[in-house]
């Protein structure tokens, strides 16, 4: 056996501990979701991204914050956890760039990323982790795979292929909704001023184990805005995390989760499709995150915020993406935790 096949083997059994151990629902990092493992998807974006050691192989660029939750009696009626007890509940937050360059510009037209890690009563957790794109860019793990495939600059030069790029488009409608979510809309000049969305379709139950299809997303009360084509132009690589910061000194940042409730029809396995407009949204709670610091040593630095982490009265869909995501992060985890 090879050094790099044993090394293989051991991350993979490791994977396998790490995963039974955080979430207790998925199956390992060998597993196949619609004939993708998780190992797949991760050497993917390795190759192209490349390898930064210890750092996430996904939303490597972030930064580590912290503050608090208070739910609304409103959510009652639709579940039963204790994230919305209306008692204000510890969070952990990190929040990031899609893809694995460390260096990549805050002026990229890629998502942003917002994850939540919840610390419940009894050392329970609840885990959000969400982007700033209403919808995503694959049905289903190939699609998301053959993405990543398809972005890996061409050595000539050092930037993507737009023929490949175009070839997989074509072939992969399923990517076309978010692609043209994120051509049309600039990215944040603050994460303070982006909204977040679930995406996935979540079940949510009450205290009569009654099931109610939801989607949520996080609206941020400072108001959404966007960089302007002239500011994409003139801004510098890096100003997210600085922005942050400052603005959390001034004050606490808040956001609402706000969560539309599901009506026969609406996809509940399909997170490239969104919900009509008009669906009953009720404000489930608000998030207040009043510090943030750069990643490194912080206390988000080493969480896996696996979207499968789920309180008591939230659970997941059949959104193969959603379940695909647990083993993927646990496989990106066990090897930063291993510093590899
Ligand atoms: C096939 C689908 C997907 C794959 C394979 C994938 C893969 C990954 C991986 C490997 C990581 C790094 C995990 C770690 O080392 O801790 C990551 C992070 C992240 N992903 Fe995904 N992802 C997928 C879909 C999504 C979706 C649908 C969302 C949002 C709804 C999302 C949001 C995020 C965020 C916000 C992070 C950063 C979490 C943090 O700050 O630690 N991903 N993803």
């Amino acid at each position: 056996m090879k050094d790099a096949d044993m090394d293989t083997k051991s991350i993979s059994l490791t994977t396998c501990l790490l995963t039974a151990t955080l979430t207790l629902t998925t199956p390992c990092s060998r597993a196949e979701t619609n004939g993708v493992t998780a190992e797949q998807a991760v050497t993917a974006l390795e190759n192209t991204f490349g390898v930064t050691p210890g750092e996430r192989r996904n939303h490597t660029k972030g930064t580590c914050a912290a503050g608090e939750f208070v739910g609304t009696a409103a959510a009652a009626p639709y579940s039963r956890s204790a994230l919305f007890s209306g008692k204000p509940v510890p969070v952990v937050a990190r929040f990031s760039l899609a893809g694995g360059n460390p260096k990549a510009p805050d002026t990229a037209k890629s998502a942003r990323g917002m994850a939540l890690e919840f610390r419940l009563p009894g050392d329970n957790l609840q885990h959000i982790t969400m982007l700033n794109t209403p919808i995503f860019g694959a049905a289903k793990p190939q699609t998301f795979v053959d993405m990543i495939i398809a972005s890996r600059p061409d050595p000539a030069t050092g930037k993507p292929d737009p023929e490949k790029i175009k070839a997989f488009q074509t072939s992969h409608p399923d990517n076309l909704a978010q692609a043209t979510f994120l051509a049309k809309n600039n990215p944040p000049p603050s994460y303070a001023n982006s909204a977040f969305f679930g995406i996935h379709t979540f079940k949510f139950i009450n205290s009569d184990n009654k099931i109610t299809y939801v989607r949520w997303r996080f609206v941020p009360q400072d108001g959404e805005k966007r960089l302007t084509n002239e500011q994409l132009k003139t801004s510098p690589p890096n100003f997210l995390e600085e922005a942050l910061i400052k603005r959390t000194k001034q004050g606490p940042i808040r956001w609402d989760m706000l969560v539309s409730i599901g009506e026969p029809g609406d996809t509940e396995d399909n997170p490239t499709i969104a919900w009509p407009d008009n669906r009953k949204t009720i404000k489930f709670g608000t998030l207040t995150i009043s510090s943030a610091m750069p990643q490194k040593g912080a206390e988000c630095e080493k969480i896996n915020f696996d979207p499968l982490v789920m309180s008591d009265g939230i659970e997941p869909t059949n959104d193969p993406i959603l379940l695909f995501r647990s083993p993927a992060y646990a496989f990106s985890f066990a090897k930063r935790m291993g510093g590899i």
